[in-house]
Formats: C-alpha cells, structure tokens, sequence
C-alpha cells in the first residue's frame, strides 16, 4: 500500500506493518524540515484554487455557466439549447413562456451563466415571466447531498453515510388524495366507482393545479430535473421527467428509477411522462373535487402528474408505478405489485403483497439474485423490474436479520424520518418518533446479488404474501389456479402501520391485485392475464402468512422471519412442490405437514392456537369478511361469459 510518503507498506507475516522509511531518512539527520517536496499549487488565487478542485465531468449533463461555455464544440451547446428548450417547455405556463436556464451546479456560482444566452423576448405580461429559475439538472448523488445539507432543513448525513432527511407532515402515501382525469377515453378505460382508486377530476381542474405546481416552481430559483427511465425491458422502456423543489426528491428518483448512461442521456429527447412535485405547496382547497390541501393529479392524456401538498417521496414512485398499471396492459404486458427474484438455475418467483407483507425482505434474499423489490412487468419474453432502485422498510432493521438491507444503507442512500444520534449520527432503527414507516431508498446496485439489469424469465412460482393479523391463515399453502385469482382479487392482508397516513394499528384489509391503489382498469382484468401467463408457463401459486400465528394480533405472535425464509426456500428448491399435503377447512387450502427448518406444529394454525373454539370463530369471522369483500367482484365478464369469473368465485371459503 502507498503510505503517502512516496514508500510502500509491506505487511511481514506475523510482524504486523513494517516501519515506514520516509525519504532520505538517516541521510539528512536532524536537519531542519524544510517543506519543498512538492511542486507549488498551480493557482494564483483562492477562488482558482477551489475551481482547480473540481474536475469538469464529461459533457453528458449540461456544463457549468461561466467561460467554461465558449471552449466547448457547438455540437455540445446545441445539446444544451435543446435540454433547455426541452426543459423549458416542460414549465411553460400561461404565467410565462420561456422557460428557466440549464444550469448543472450551484445558482450561486453558475449566475454568469445567464450572459451566455439572451432572454428570449417573450409575449407574457406577469413579472414572472421575467424570471429565471436555474435548473440543477441530473445531479449526481455528492452534489444533490450538498445541495440537500445547505438548503433543506432536516437533511444530515448519517454515521454510514446515508442521507438523512424529513418528508415533512406526511409520512406515508394519501390515497384519498389521488385524482385522475377522467375524459372520453378514460371514461370507458379505467376503472371507476365502488372500491377503485380512481377518483375523477376533470381536465380544467387539472389543468388548475398544474399551473399552481408549475407557478410555485417557477418562483423558486432553482428546481431539481431527473430525466430517466422506467422499466428494464428494452422494447418497453418509458422516458421520466421529474420536477421537484427538493434534492432530497430528486436523489430519490434518482436511486428509484433507472439511470441513463451518459449517451442515453443525450438521446433522451422528450420526456414520455413528466411529475410536476410542487410538494410544499398545498393545493387550493377552494378548488374543485379539492377536499384537503393533498393532491396527487393523474392526466394520462397529457402524460402528466401534478403533486401538491405533500412531501412523501413515495407519491412519485407509486404515481408512476400507477401510469405504467395503464400503459403495459395496453401492449399486452402484465404490471405487477411484487418483488422478484431468480435462483442460480434461473427459476424466478414473483412476490405479491401488500405494503409491509415482505416483499422487499423476502425478494432480497442472498442466496438468489434479486431482479427488483416491488414493481414489475411479465411480458411475452419474460419478467422485468420498471425500477432501478430498493424502497425498505427499516423500522427495527437488524444487520442479522437483513443484512443486504443493513449494508445497503450507505454513501447515495436516502434514508427517510429515522432518529438519529445527534452527536454520533448513529441511526436507532427502532425509533418510531417521526413515524413507524421509516424507509431506505437506494440504488439496486446496493444490493450485492442485483441481477443487472434486472430482467428474466417467466416465472416458475407466483407466491401471495398476506400478513394475516387474525392468525388463522397457514403459513404456507399450495394453490390451484382459481384459488391464486380469487386470493390475488382479494389481496387480503393486515395494514401494518405508517404506510398509508392515519393507520396505527393492524387492521384486516383488502386491496384487489395486492395494489388497488395502483391499479388503473378493473381488477379482474389484470387477473385474466395473470392466469394466462401462470397457465401459459407453468408457475405454481402459494399463499405465504407472513403475519400472525397462535392468535390473533395482540394475543398470538408474528411468524419468524426466519421460518418464513425456510418456507419459501422450500418453495424455491421444489421440495415444496412435491411434499404431503391436507385440505384446511373454510377455505379448502392445500398445506404441508413437514418443512426442514420450520416446526411442524405452526403448520396447521389450529395447532397453534391454545383456544380451538376462539380458532374456528376467527377463522368464520374471517371467510366472511373475505366474502363480503368478493361481492363486487362476482359479476365482472372476461370474454364473452362470466365463466372466468364463476370458476373463481367458487375457489373462495365455504361455509
Ligand atoms: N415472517 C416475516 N416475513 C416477512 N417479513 C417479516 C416477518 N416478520 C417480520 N417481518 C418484517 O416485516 C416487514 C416487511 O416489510 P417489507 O418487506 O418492506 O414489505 P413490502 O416490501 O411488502 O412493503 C419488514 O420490516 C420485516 O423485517
Ligand atoms: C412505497 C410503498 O411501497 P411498499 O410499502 O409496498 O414497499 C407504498 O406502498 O407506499
Ligand atoms: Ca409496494
Ligand atoms: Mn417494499
């Protein structure tokens, strides 16, 4: 090793370091140290010296302002006008018409820049219209860390390097406050009504609060532009643009969507879909179909996402997870609410669930190479993640329970309202002062077994993961085909706390496809592909209680991450697969006596329940509320008859 002294270190066996010999030691004696052995600093001032710090990048992302500009091919400032023109017309509004200077780094140094490019004389009438509004755009991680310490209050840099930072007054996501446009085509697309999460709006109010986020960006000077992609599949890649007022979202979009290279980047043209996150400003609430200050707008006709009050970042991650729920299934690709991975053989699993089930912990598994941890497609050649990056719960995150998860919160990941030390900046995650959903948001590169990119193929199992709080439900089951899509339409499992805002306690809970939120056209539609795919390649379906055992919640206990990690080896080795099996009552699932690794008395949960007669009560209890919620779902047609639909119905509990 270079020891900084010009020598090398030489590690002796068992004699530790050697000595460090310094240059001309024993020569000179006790001579005077004279400092003269490095070459003088090759700047005349300060200011030359901190610019000579910083090594300009390779010309992918628009340079700095200054004289930089007039040294650089035309080629590359053409490049430039069009990003701006391009970014420019992504904050257009009737307020003002051109829009803000490109600038990469910091408004402050970068202010010279302005001379290079004359204001572009314009028909507007506000003072708005006058103003420029540096764009950082695509910073890297170190820059938008620094732009996150300085400007954003509650942003800090944790023991392991993370960024620390605040979401603000929400801490979870705001279903509630989902509008999408609904307009000619929409009408007859989506899905409406009872039970979706599709609430209306219409164009001219959307187009209300598009110029609220867009003004309120524009005032500011300087917003943060991502421009990058979705989705791992080459044929099916979507172009992002996200316009944020924070460094804390655009590192967030940053490690969550896919990352271009620098030659993609000057491709990259127009944007596909475009966030406008206005997130600390509030909507007005005088406003149509306005009924909080949150609003999180869906215009799929304009491509366009507008959010107003709210900071959660994990309202833009989902936003776009909802758009593509829209247009995958429009090229006959399936979307997914799940995790993936892939064994050393190449079979893949798919991990359906909702928030806090145990996708993310079960996919990221190091045994097996992980594809992604929440969102993918399954089309014709395979699966595929839309991400390019993990989003981890880490309340009570341990290194030996989750160690990828652990190490992969470091230098570039954003850690979001965790308690820290405030002198050692030492995380405590198990501090749920800010809020119970603290989560990791880092590139997928973190994890050690990403397969990159994060593609492969058809999948062998479709395991449903259901954190069941009424503890009646196996901890594993084998499903048939119509059990699979009557228990991916019921998406049935315990809301575990802090995800979606005002949730404290588990509650039983049912989200049609394990994503009712996201989802965009009727839930049994995206079933019907579901079971052509599984039937088409052969995957086996499994459902997977990752929640309550010998009770309900409050008396029995949760299943054991690690007993969970055996069954679903089990399911990915095959073992599984070929094991004995017996008929559970009620709702006549398929479950396993024995599993190495997990004791068999848990197996059948009656078993773990010391009050048989509370059992088969919460067990009834329990199919009812399953029936109920199904009641919607009876009557929809696939095809020309309501076969499908029967064949499924009858797959539910009896009793
Ligand atoms: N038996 C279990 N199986 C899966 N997760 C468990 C289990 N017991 C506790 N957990 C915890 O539950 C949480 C699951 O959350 P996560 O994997 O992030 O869910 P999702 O990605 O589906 O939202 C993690 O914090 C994990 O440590
Ligand atoms: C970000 C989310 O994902 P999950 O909890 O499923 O990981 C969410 O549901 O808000
Ligand atoms: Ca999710
Ligand atoms: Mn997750």
């Amino acid at each position: 090793m270079e020891n900084g002294n010009g020598n090398r270190n030489v590690v002796m066996p068992g004699k530790g370091l050697t000595r460090i010999q310094t240059n001309g030691s024993g020569k000179k004696g006790n001579e005077v140290c004279h400092d003269d052995s490095s070459l003088p600093v090759k700047a005349q001032t300060i200011d030359e010296l901190h610019s000579l710090q910083k090594k300009k990048s390779a010309p992918t992302t628009p340079i700095t302002g200054s004289s930089f500009v007039a040294t650089f091919a035309m080629s590359e400032e053409e490049r430039q006008r069009q990003q701006l023109q391009s970014i420019s017309a992504s904050l257009a509004s009737s307020a003002r018409e051109t829009g803000p200077k490109v600038v990469r780094g910091d408004p402050g140094k970068a202010f010279k820049h302005v001379h290079h490019h004359p204001v572009v004389p314009t028909i507007s009438v506000s003072d708005s219209a006058l103003k420029f509004t540096h764009v950082l755009y695509n910073l890297s991680p170190a820059e938008l860390y620094e732009q996150a310490i300085k400007y954003e209050k509650g942003s800090f840099i944790t023991s392991n390097g993370a960024l620390a930072t605040l979401s603000g007054a929400k801490t979870g996501r705001a279903p509630r406050d989902k509008r999408v446009v609904k307009d000619e085509t929409t009408e007859d697309e989506l899905w409406w009504g009872k039970g979706s999460p599709n609430i209306e709006m219409d164009e001219h109010t959307f187009m209300v609060n598009r110029e609220r986020a867009v003004d309120y960006l524009n005032s500011l000077d300087k917003v943060f532009v991502n421009d990058q992609f979705l989705n791992w599949d080459p044929q099916n890649k979507i172009k992002v643009r996200i316009v944020s007022a924070r460094a804390y979202h655009s590192l967030f979009m940053h490690n969550m969507c896919i990352r271009p290279t620098p030659e993609e980047l000057e491709d990259f043209g127009t944007p596909d879909f475009t966030i406008y996150n206005a997130g600390k400003f509030p909507c007005n609430r005088y406003t149509h179909y306005m009924t909080s200050s949150t609003s999180i707008d869906l215009n799929l006709a304009r491509r366009e996402m507008v959010i107003l009050g709210t900071q959660y970042a994990g309202e833009m991650k989902k936003g776009l997870f909802s758009v593509m729920h829209y247009l995958m299934p429009k090229r006959r690709i399936l979307s997914l609410h799940s995790g993936c991975n892939m064994g050393k053989d190449g079979d893949v699993a798919l991990f359906f669930g909702l928030s806090g089930t145990g996708k993310t912990t079960l996919s990221t598994d190091h045994n097996r190479y992980l594809i992604g941890d929440d969102e993918h497609c399954w089309s014709d050649n395979g699966v595929s993640n839309i991400e390019g990056g993990c989003y981890a719960k880490c309340i009570d995150l341990s290194r030996e329970k989750e160690p990828d998860i652990w190490n992969a919160i470091k230098f570039g990941t954003v850690l979001e309202n965790v308690v820290f030390d405030e002198h050692t900046r030492e995380v405590d995650y198990t501090d749920k002062s800010v809020t119970e959903n603290t989560r990791a948001a880092y590139p997928i590169e973190f994890i050690p077994n990403a397969k990159i990119p994060c593609v492969g193929p058809h999948p062998k199992n479709v395991i449903l993961l259901a954190c069941d709080a009424f503890g009646v439900l196996p901890p594993v089951s084998k499903l048939n085909l119509p059990q699979t899509m009557y228990h991916f339409i019921s998406g049935y499992t315990a809301l575990v706390a802090g995800t979606v805002d005002g949730i404290k306690e588990p509650t039983a809970t049912f989200s049609a496809c394990f994503g009712a939120a996201f989802i965009m056209m009727h839930p049994t539609k995206y079933a019907a592909m579901l079971a052509e795919k599984m039937q088409k390649y052969g995957a086996t379906g499994w459902l997977v209680n990752t929640g309550w055992s010998g009770g309900r919640y409050g008396v029995g206990s949760r299943i054991k991450l690690q007993y969970t990690r055996k069954i679903i080896d089990a399911i990915h080795s095959g073992t599984l697969l070929n094991a004995n099996y017996k008929k559970t009552e009620v709702f006549g699932l398929e479950i396993p006596t024995k599993i190495e690794g997990v004791p068999s008395e848990i197996l059948d949960p009656i078993n773990a329940w010391p009050d048989k007669d509370a059992y088969k009560d919460t067990l009834l209890k329990l199919a009812g509320l399953f029936k109920n919620n199904f009641e919607v779902f009876t009557n929809y047609q696939i095809g020309k008859d309501n076969k499908f639909t029967e064949e499924i119905v009858s797959a539910g509990p009896i009793f």
